[in-house]
C-alpha cells in the first residue's frame, strides 16, 4: 500500500442509486411528502417555505462521504500490539425507515508492515457511515477495507449506537443500545489477541 490512498480505491458505503443525490429532486419529493402530511410548503407558514430545501440538503450531507487519503507510514519500529482509537463518533441512516442510528465505534488494529494514520481510522468509519446503513454491515465493512488495504496482523471494530427507529418510535425502547463487533486475521483467530481487544474497549466503558 502506498503512503497515500486514492479515494477511488475506497468501495461503495451504504445503499447508493445508481444516479446519486440529485438535490432538486428531493426537494420536490420533501414538498409532496409535507402535503402528504397535511403541511403546505407554500401556504401561510413561512417557517415551511424553506423545509423542501433544508431537508434535501440535509440528506444530502448526511449521505455524502468525505473524501480523504488513507495516509500509511512505514512500521520502523515493528510496533506489533493492539492499536484502538476509541468513541469515535458516527452517526448514519438506516436503511429501513431513513431516521439516524449514532453512537461511538473502536477501532483497532495490529500492524504489519506500515501504521496507518490515527485520523483515517475515524475517516474510514465516517466513509462506510455516510450512507443507507444497517449496523452490521457498517461494522463489517469498516473491518474488511482495513483488513484489505492495510494488510494488517488483524483488525478489530465495535460499534454501539442507539437507533431513533426503536427508541423514539416503534417499540419505543429508550435507553435501548446495539452493540456490534467485527474481528479480521488475529483479533478474531488468536485468543489472546481477541481478549486484548475485548479488554480494551471494556475498558474504556464499551460493552
Ligand atoms: N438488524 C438490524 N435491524 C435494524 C437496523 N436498523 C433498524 N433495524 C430494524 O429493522 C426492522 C424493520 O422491521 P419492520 O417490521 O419491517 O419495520 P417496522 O414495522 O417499522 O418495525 P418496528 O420497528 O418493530 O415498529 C426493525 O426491527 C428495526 O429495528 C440495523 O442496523 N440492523
Ligand atoms: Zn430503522
Amino acid at each position: 500500500m502506498s503512503g497515500s490512498q486514492d479515494l477511488a480505491a475506497l468501495p461503495a458505503r451504504g445503499e447508493r442509486t445508481e444516479e446519486g443525490i440529485d438535490l432538486a429532486r428531493a426537494e420536490r419529493a420533501t414538498a409532496e411528502l409535507l402535503r402528504a402530511l397535511g403541511a403546505d410548503p407554500a401556504g401561510d407558514e413561512e417557517a415551511l417555505r424553506q423545509t423542501p430545501r433544508r431537508v434535501a440538503a440535509a440528506f444530502g450531507q448526511l449521505l455524502t462521504p468525505r473524501p480523504f487519503d488513507a495516509t500509511t507510514f512505514p512500521n520502523d519500529e515493528g510496533y506489533d500490539e493492539l492499536v484502538v482509537v476509541h468513541d469515535i463518533p458516527f452517526r448514519s441512516l438506516c436503511m429501513h425507515h431513513l431516521l439516524p442510528f449514532h453512537g461511538v465505534a473502536h477501532v483497532g488494529y495490529v500492524p504489519g508492515e506500515r501504521i496507518v494514520g490515527l485520523s483515517k481510522l475515524a475517516r474510514v468509519v465516517e466513509w462506510f457511515s455516510s450512507g443507507l446503513q444497517t449496523q452490521e454491515r457498517l461494522t463489517a465493512q469498516v473491518a474488511d477495507w482495513l483488513q484489505d488495504e492495510l494488510a494488517p496482523v488483524g483488525v478489530g471494530v465495535a460499534l454501539e449506537a442507539e437507533h431513533l427507529c426503536m427508541t423514539l418510535r416503534g417499540v419505543g425502547a429508550r435507553g435501548a443500545a446495539t452493540t456490534t463487533l467485527a474481528r479480521r486475521g488475529a483479533i478474531r483467530d488468536d485468543p489472546d489477541v481477541g481478549a486484548e481487544f475485548r479488554a480494551r474497549v471494556a475498558d474504556r466503558g464499551g460493552r
